[in-house]
């Protein structure tokens, strides 16, 4: 645990990627399968939910420490984390003997969750007095449910490959889906002779470059290179039909059962051993897609009623199959797939179930006019893929590329909340968010508005557990959420340290599928200048 405590710790003192990956390497190369295996699962964002009461845990501490309640509330206050909080309040402990992290895991901690309060009290009690602070904190980072730590799943993937030897996309194809951390997992993932055969799992989505919007697409190369699709405005999503049974998988990986029962019923009709890869779509029996607000209100249901269902109909937009009759077909270019596409949905189709069609025009202004329709039919823009390109895991420069019309929107990255006025003076409502430079993020718009409640309670909870300095009523976090924001217009300006300054700046949607660093360079909000 020790080991894991260290390897927490190195990858917190450092922004250097190479360092990053140096040090999960090394860890992966000296801890055994299991251990390897739980630390994959918690660098890759995974949590064990809470495992014992918060306020249980401050008035355990506040005894232990023998101060009183309020001093500990003071504590915490202005330490802001928890965790951190209970590890330096309550005395240091003094460690018998070092455990493995699996060990750790899942006869100390997972248990927890199950005993009543007496037994609970009693084990976290011998946790504190057999855990030294550093080590103390990244158990209560785990027994609070708020162990994160900053590193994507990409840097976890290239460490892995690096400390492996099997690539880094058989890697992160592995990784994908729900797994559960084994022995076995981890010995198949590092695995360069093992057979994937897990029905439900996705393959990784390959992502977008953007088109400069005033230079045009000439850049990328000549239009001939090229088909262009819609930049359709829904739901990205895998479509699975394996060993009888379908499985639709989000960009964030979040197996999506009984979503789109229309759209799973479609799918019985594909052959085994098929996955597309596609938008989901409001869309009316005509074939018009509906505006993403309708999409929205079938978003977040775990099941759709009837009225849903005839209100809001949905269709799924193939643009790309990845495999057919059981074979991985990513390494073809991007022609060959679409050919098989098109007999294959030629072959079975269904209201629910389309391919997108190709956007006619074969050259870069003819492409242009078509462009500027794109709202018209509810879409953001064009997407331009090379017709040679294989199926690429994630934002590979030169395979597609996104040319989006209407371009004030950007994915940015929560960076300090203050508390709001009025009703909301007890929740942190007020957001500064920030765009990369290089590998800074730099504050560029302060949005109050576009959460729902529930949502404004989740990044309260969040800001509390994950605050990093207090400055007066602002409170520095991890940056981790990511939202994308809209705004009307944009003015340079020399007060802002970002250069620019945003008109009406609202938080469109939070967007869960995102990573801290998939969120936008502050050079493509400047881009969108129109001086
Ligand atoms: N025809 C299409 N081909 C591929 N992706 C499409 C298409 N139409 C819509 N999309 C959407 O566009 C996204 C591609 O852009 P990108 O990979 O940059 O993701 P993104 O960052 O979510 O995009 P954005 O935030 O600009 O919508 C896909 O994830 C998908 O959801």
């Amino acid at each position: 645990m020790i080991r894991f405590a260290e390897l927490y710790h190195a990858l917190d003192s450092t922004t250097k990627t190479n360092e990053k990956i140096a040090a999960m390497s090394s860890y992966f190369a000296a801890a055994p399968p299991l251990d390897a295996a739980w630390a994959t699962y918690f660098l890759c964002g995974n949590k064990l939910s809470r495992l014992v009461p918060n306020k249980l845990l401050r008035i355990w501490a506040a005894e232990e420490a023998a101060i009183p309640d309020w001093l500990f509330d003071e504590s915490y206050h202005a330490v802001g984390d928890l965790a951190e909080t209970l590890s330096l309040v309550v005395p240091p402990g003094e460690m018998v003997a070092d455990e493995s992290l699996s060990t750790w895991v899942e006869e100390r901690l997972q248990p927890l969750r199950r005993l009543d309060e007496k037994t609970q009290r009693e084990r976290v009690t011998e946790i504190w007095r057999e855990t030294p602070s550093p080590l103390r904190f990244v158990v209560m980072k785990l027994i609070t449910g708020a162990f994160r730590v900053g590193v994507s799943k990409r840097l976890v993937t290239r460490a892995i490959a690096q400390q492996s030897g099997v690539s880094a996309d058989v890697v992160s194809h592995r990784l994908m889906g729900n797994w559960k951390p084994s022995k076995h997992f981890f010995e198949s993932l590092v695995d360069p002779d093992v057979q994937d055969t897990l029905a439900s799992q996705p393959y990784p989505f390959c992502l977008a470059h953007p088109i400069n919007v005033d230079d045009g697409p000439r850049e990328i190369g000549d239009a001939s290179a090229f088909v262009a699709e819609w930049k359709w405005d829904g739901i990205r999503g895998q479509v699975i039909r394996r060993a009888d049974q379908t499985f639709i998988w989000s960009r964030g990986e979040e197996l999506m059962e009984n979503r789109w029962p229309e759209i799973e019923a479609a799918a019985e009709h594909l052959p085994d051993g098929t996955v597309l890869d596609g938008e989901i779509l409001a869309a009316l029996a005509d074939g018009t897609v509906l505006p993403f607000a309708q999409l929205q209100r079938r978003i977040g249901r775990k099941t759709v009623g009837k009225k849903l269902l005839t209100e809001v109909p949905v269709v799924f937009h193939a643009f790309d199959l990845l495999e057919h009759n059981g074979e991985d077909i990513r390494d073809q270019p991007f022609d060959d797939r679409r050919g098989q596409l098109e007999q294959l949905l030629g072959d079975c189709e269904h209201p629910h179930l389309k391919i997108t069609e190709l956007v006619a025009g074969e050259t870069w202004d003819e492409w242009a006019g078509v462009r500027e329709l794109s709202r018209d039919v509810n879409a953001e823009g064009l997407m331009l893929k090379r017709k040679d390109a294989p199926y690429d895991v994630g934002r590979v420069r030169g395979t597609w590329w996104k040319w989006k019309v209407k371009p004030y929107t950007i994915d940015a990255v929560l960076i300090y909340a203050q508390k709001g006025h009025g009703k909301r003076a007890s929740l942190f409502t007020d957001y500064t968010f920030a765009l990369w430079d290089g590998d800074q993020l730099v504050p560029f718009a302060k949005a109050y508005s576009g959460l729902d409640d529930k949502e404004i309670r989740q990044v309260d909870r969040f800001v509390r557990q994950n605050t990093k300095d207090t400055f007066g009523p602002v409170r520095s976090v991890t940056p981790t959420l990511v939202m994308e924001l809209a705004f009307e217009g944009l003015q340079r300006s020399k007060r802002h340290k970002s250069g620019v300054a945003t008109r009406f700046p609202r938080i469109l949607r939070w967007r869960h599928d995102k990573q801290p660093e998939d969120a936008n360079q502050l050079g493509e909000l400047l881009e969108m200048l129109d001086d």
